[in-house]
């Protein structure tokens, strides 16, 4: 489903990612962990064209970008990756001047052209799915942190993504909101969504994920299944991590 190779991006002097493999399989939930500045949310970005990577190939679902590519040939593999891809940040980035259904149902028919009464009903169907239908005319300033970011999960979901990824979709929360947003993204690991989950949310990559990656310092230190990696972890910047957590093996 998502392929990544010898991905290298810099901002100016400052290379944050140093050549990164990676191949994720339909239905995979990665959880990606790692110390602040460590190069998660550029990967994240770089994965649907939110950044531009300075080295390297993407492949996602069938559609490559790689930096050899004509400017115009780049433009429309980002644009097929965008189509294939949902993206939840750390800060809703809901539009404030819609209603819940209206945000969850603009980007349906003004980017699919889809009618009206059809991306209604989608709406409803996601918004009940996320546990926010009677929020459905409600403006987003009306609305607590978890349930801004669960209709920005239902917003996503509304594009009919095959994957979706997330950039510390509960770090702006307060804590006793963010089992609410982490229990629907449970729920859409449960019926098959391809994710990519950039969080500091340890219990939710021990319960949720089938493969960890631990980036620090702009690569790929290790990766594995969650109970290996955290019993076992293999490097000594991995085991530092996690104790800086006090999430020490089990
Ligand atoms: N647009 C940008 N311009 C310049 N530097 C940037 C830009 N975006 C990110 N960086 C730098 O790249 C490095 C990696 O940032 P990134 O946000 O990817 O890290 P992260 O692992 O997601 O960290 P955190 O857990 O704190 O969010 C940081 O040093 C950051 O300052």
């Amino acid at each position: 489903m998502i392929e990544v190779n010898s991905l290298g991006k810099r901002f100016d002097d400052l290379e944050v990612l140093k050549g990164i493999d990676i191949q994720i399989g339909a239905k995979e939930i990665v959880v990606l962990i790692g110390p602040s500045g460590s190069g998660k949310s550029t990967l994240l970005r770089c994965l649907n064209g939110l950044e531009e990577p300075t080295e390297g190939t993407i492949r996602v679902g069938g559609i490559e970008w790689n930096q050899a590519m004509s400017a115009n040939m780049k433009k429309e593999a980002i644009r097929g990756i965008r189509n294939l891809t949902g993206m939840v940040f750390q800060s809703f980035h809901l539009f404030p001047h819609m209603t819940v259904l209206e945000n969850v149902t603009m980007a349906p028919m003004t980017a699919k052209k889809m009618p009206k009464e059809q991306a209604v009903r989608l709406a409803e169907s996601l918004l009940s799915k996320v546990g926010l239908l009677e929020k459905r005319d409600v403006y987003p300033s009306k609305l607590s942190g978890g349930q801004q970011q669960r209709v920005a999960i239902a917003r996503s979901l509304a594009m009919q993504p095959q994957i979706m990824l997330f950039d510390e979709p509960t770090s702006a929360l307060d804590p006793e909101l963010t089992g609410e947003v982490l229990a629907v993204m449970k729920q859409l690991a449960k019926e098959g969504m391809t994710m990519i989950v950039v969080t500091h949310e340890m219990k939710f990559a021990r319960e949720v994920a089938n493969r960890v990656i631990f980036m620090a310092d702009g690569i790929i230190q290790e990766e594995g299944v969650p109970k290996q990696f955290f019993a076992q972890p293999q490097t000594e910047r991995a085991r530092k991590f996690l104790r800086q957590l006090d999430q020490q093996p089990d």
